[in-house]
């Protein structure tokens, strides 16, 4: 079956033999049962001196193929590129154009961090690979626009029926703050925010999008039901804060997911601990132990848990983010790796509903 696939002669033959048998053994955290099982090799040529692995890929996980490459250099000596090329599953059917998943950002409670994290796991989803879109569903109180500093942006439309989303940082992002005024929209109730949220959603021209984020509005009200109910999400993920009260609303918010039968991947503890900046103590000023027990009683993941730390305010109120301004830094590698969980548990999640081989369930995605 290999021989087709090593057919480049200038790779040598006993290099070829010690990638394969590395490729067919490998397993880590994002791949338990191996990740030949999962990814589709597709080549291992020499490109420009280097020995480049090509792998179809289904979830987003850059970070992942590099620690693939550093394990084969660190046991074998052999130093490769892997080239992942990036095909995501589309989890659940749906006939929205453009966009594969849907992922609900959500938070019982206002004030949690939801949008700061929706933007930055935005740019890590993106670093890891994919292409990525977030819809601002937060109607009554939109605040994407500012946190991709394109606060000023309106939408237009490119064929006169379709809006065309903003681009930013080769984000595709909309927001009921790019068509009107955010007073204007405060004063919009049930049926009309639903509507607004319907349109921002199915008239928008989105191109390409392996992963919609949408910034839910906070609560677990009426809005917030109608929305998990009308949108076709694939899953959702709970932002939370350690205090009692914010976690006894993300309860809520488990719970409401789990009644329209949206699959939860986990609970993202936000401003979780403090890192003091001298001699770098860690304090859990709003109590510790919360999202993992959380966690544990709806039987969910714990994702991350994320610093309170004053650049991520910073960035998030001019419109930067850590991923950008200092992708190699702590809070970066956080939030890429809570991202790739994100994108792999997702992925999962539709192996686990549908318990085939993954060559057969490659063939079974339209
Ligand atoms: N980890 C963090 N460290 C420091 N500041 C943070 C962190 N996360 C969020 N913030 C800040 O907290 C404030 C609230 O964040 P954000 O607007 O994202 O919350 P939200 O849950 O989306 O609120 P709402 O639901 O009311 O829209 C912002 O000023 C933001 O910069």
């Amino acid at each position: 079956m290999f021989s087709k696939l090593f057919s480049s002669k200038s790779v040598p033959k006993e290099q070829q033999i010690v990638i394969e048998k590395f490729y067919q053994e490998y397993t880590s955290d994002f791949f338990p049962n191996g990740i030949a099982t999962i990814c589709q090799l597709e080549q291992i040529v020499m490109i420009d001196g280097h020995i480049t692995l090509t792998l179809k890929v289904p979830f987003a996980c850059e970070d992942e193929l590099k620690h693939f490459a550093e394990s084969l250099l660190e046991t074998h000596q052999i130093s490769i590129i892997v080239d992942g090329q990036l095909d995501v599953i589309k989890i659940k059917k749906h006939q929205i154009p453009g966009i594969k998943n849907i992922i609900a950002i959500s938070s019982g409670k206002g004030g949690v961090g939801k949008s700061t994290t929706t933007v930055n796991l935005a740019y890590a989803l993106q670093a890891q690979g994919a292409r990525v879109g977030i819809l601002d569903a937060d109607i009554y109180g939109p605040s994407i626009p500012k946190m991709l500093g394109i606060e000023n942006e309106k939408v237009t439309s490119n064929d006169g029926k379709l809006m065309t989303p903003i681009e930013v940082n080769d984000l595709s992002a909309i927001s009921i703050g790019f068509l009107v005024d955010k007073e204007d929209a405060t004063i919009w109730r049930g049926p009309m925010a639903s509507r607004a949220f319907g349109q921002l959603l199915n008239e928008c021209a989105w191109q390409d999008i392996d992963y919609l984020l949408i910034d839910m509005p906070p609560g677990t009200g009426d809005i917030q039901l109608t929305l998990a109910q009308q949108v076709p999400v694939s899953a959702a993920v709970i932002i939370t804060t350690p205090q009692d009260i914010a976690l006894d609303d993300a309860a809520k918010g488990i719970a409401m997911f789990n009644k329209v039968d949206v699959p939860v991947l986990g609970v993202i503890e936000n401003m979780s601990y403090h890192l003091c900046d001298h001699c770098g103590e860690k304090s859990h000023l709003f109590g510790s132990g919360g999202g993992e027990r959380l966690s544990e009683e709806f039987k969910t993941k714990l994702l991350g848990q994320l610093p309170l730390d004053i650049t991520i305010c910073q960035h998030a109120d001019s419109g930067k983010s850590a991923l950008l301004e200092n992708s190699s830094g702590d809070i970066a590698i956080q939030y890429r790796r809570i991202a790739a969980k994100i994108a792999a548990d997702l992925f999962y999640q539709y192996d686990v509903r549908s318990p085939q081989t993954s060559e057969i369930l490659f063939t079974q995605i339209d």
